[in-house]
């Protein structure tokens, strides 16, 4: 089968991406909420190595375009769509700018030969940043600012069929509606039943849930959650404890590493913490395992 990804740290076989171009070189940062480090060019350049790390780890990797749609955001491709062992479900975003990738995805997904399972409609929205997999027949999502709980419930009926449980959590407003803040943005998986978290943000009952499932959680220090924007916590698992990472936060490192963890890091001050998505917001993992 060649796709299928109810985890999220088993190695990473087939991935949706899409190197910034155009569209991002042509952003207003005050309309899509891009900060004081934003610069494009330096983006892009900063985007390409991160995909040689994700292309070294060995996956595949399935190309979005950016010939100019104005969609400047798309290259957060992790969050359009998700991808079950049963298809793929077409999202819908629940940042009004980022509508439109949905129809991005689905093409992608017609030429690689990926059935699609379902897509959400009407006024329900749920954004793959929001859904984290538990184990492969739980899947959690925030309710927050960008996903909903008609959204939630949309997604709930498409996978009972599958024995798959969706279970909700809601998540804080931390720095307003304009600004990021998914579920993801909280927590990120590292290997089976391993976790870097920051504690602070997440939801009780969901921490409560990790623990009782026999998680360890690896504490991300507050200095530089605050200092990143939140982003020294996205790190891309390429296969367990094999993570690529923002540099330049140490503590987050050292943390993983004496976890067990190995680091690749790259610069990403005018990518993610700029434009509010870290590695594993750049990635759509179409197949794990
Ligand atoms: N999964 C993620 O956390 N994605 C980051 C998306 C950042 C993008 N600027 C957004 O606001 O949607």
């Amino acid at each position: 089968m060649s796709f299928g990804a109810q985890t999220m740290a088993e190695p990473i076989r087939r991935v949706m991406m899409r190197r910034p171009g155009k569209s991002l070189a042509d952003a207003d940062p005050a309309v899509w909420h891009y900060g004081k480090t934003f610069d494009a060019a330096r983006a892009a350049a900063q985007y390409d190595v991160f995909a040689g790390l994700v292309a070294k780890s060995g996956a595949e990797i399935l190309w979005y375009a950016d010939e100019g749609d104005g969609l400047a955001d798309a290259m957060f491709t992790h969050d359009p769509s998700l991808v079950s062992d049963h298809g793929a479900i077409l999202l819908n975003m629940g940042k009004p700018l980022r509508r439109d990738e949905v129809a991005g995805h689905e093409a992608v997904y017609a030429a690689a030969g990926v059935p699609i399972l379902g897509r959400l409609s009407g006024t329900g929205t749920v954004e793959g940043g929001d859904c984290v997999w538990v184990d492969e027949k739980t899947l959690a999502i925030g309710r927050g600012v960008r996903s909903n709980a008609e959204g939630i419930a949309q997604v709930r009926a498409l996978l009972a069929p599958h024995g798959i449980n969706v279970l909700s959590f809601d998540l804080p407003l931390w720095q307003g509606e304009e600004a990021c803040l998914h579920l993801m943005s909280v927590i990120s998986p590292l290997a089976d039943k391993l976790a870097l978290v920051y504690a602070p943000l997440l939801p009780a009952p969901f921490y409560q849930l990790l623990k009782a499932r026999g998680y360890t959680l690896v504490e991300a220090p507050d200095d530089e959650f605050m200092a990143s924007n939140g982003l020294n916590l996205n790190v891309l698992p390429t296969k367990p404890f094999d993570v690529i990472a923002v540099a330049g936060f140490d503590k987050t490192r050292a943390a993983m590493e004496e976890a067990g963890c190995t680091v690749s890091t790259f610069e990403a001050d005018a990518l993610c913490i700029a434009c509010e998505g870290g590695p594993t917001c750049l990635t759509r993992p179409i197949l794990r395992g």
